[in-house]
């Protein structure tokens, strides 16, 4: 198997977790994220209208937008990075590409907190999404202005053995699922 195959099986396998974990954690997931972020302030952070199964970071989204400014992806073209855009709770939404929801009309940010949606992640703290590349070239060039702490979110059934990698894959800095946040603390 090559490795955008051995990628796609492991994407296969760890979207069936997410499925089953998102029915029963769904609640805990989003409450460790909100928890672990408590005390966040003056930032400009990422988050995401999730889809599907992923984990929901909306709660904490809105927990965080009284103290720092959120904001949310938007899909510019294939292979371009990801841009931003300013987001409230309750602000008007339609949609963008691939049928994720956008803010209408709202400034572009540049965020230096993400909260990064996810398939799979590893001990070495790689992650697999849905194989755009897009989180992979948005952190590239993030990292290449500033510092940037990209905090995936999941479930722990998500976790896999050491994922396929490529020079492009992007590391996160931290992996928050319902169990608690990886690395654990020294
Ligand atoms: N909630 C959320 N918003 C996000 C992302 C995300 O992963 N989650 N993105 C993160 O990049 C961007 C959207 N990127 C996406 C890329 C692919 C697919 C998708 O459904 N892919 C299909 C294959 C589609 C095709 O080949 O045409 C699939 O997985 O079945 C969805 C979103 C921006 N916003
Ligand atoms: N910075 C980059 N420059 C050029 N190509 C890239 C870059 N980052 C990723 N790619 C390419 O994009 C394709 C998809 O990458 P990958 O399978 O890692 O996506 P993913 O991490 O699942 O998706 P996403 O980051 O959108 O959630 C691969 O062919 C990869 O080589």
């Amino acid at each position: 198997m090559n490795l955008a195959e051995r990628k796609a099986t492991e994407r296969a396998a760890a979207y069936a977790r997410r499925k089953t974990a998102h029915a029963r954690h769904r609640a805990a997931a989003s409450a460790q994220l909100e928890s672990y972020l408590r005390g966040v302030t003056g930032q400009v952070i990422a988050g995401y209208l999730p889809i599907r199964t992923e984990a929901d970071p909306l709660p904490a989204m809105g927990a965080l937008s009284a103290r720092n400014r959120i904001c949310v992806p938007v899909v510019e073209g294939h292979g371009c990075p990801l841009t931003f855009r300013d987001w409230r709770p309750g602000c008007a939404l339609e949609e963008g590409s691939f049928k994720v929801m956008i803010p209408v009309g709202g400034a572009v940010l540049v965020p230096n907190v993400l909260i990064v949606p996810l398939v799979a992640f590893d001990a070495g703290l790689y992650r697999l999404g849905y194989g755009g590349g897009f989180y992979d070239r948005t952190l590239e060039r993030l990292r290449a202005t500033g510092p940037v702490r990209a905090i995936g979110f999941a479930y722990g059934d998500q976790q896999t053995e050491a994922l396929p990698l490529e020079p492009t894959d992007q590391r996160l800095d931290e992996v928050v699922t319902e169990n608690g946040v990886l690395p654990l603390d020294p």
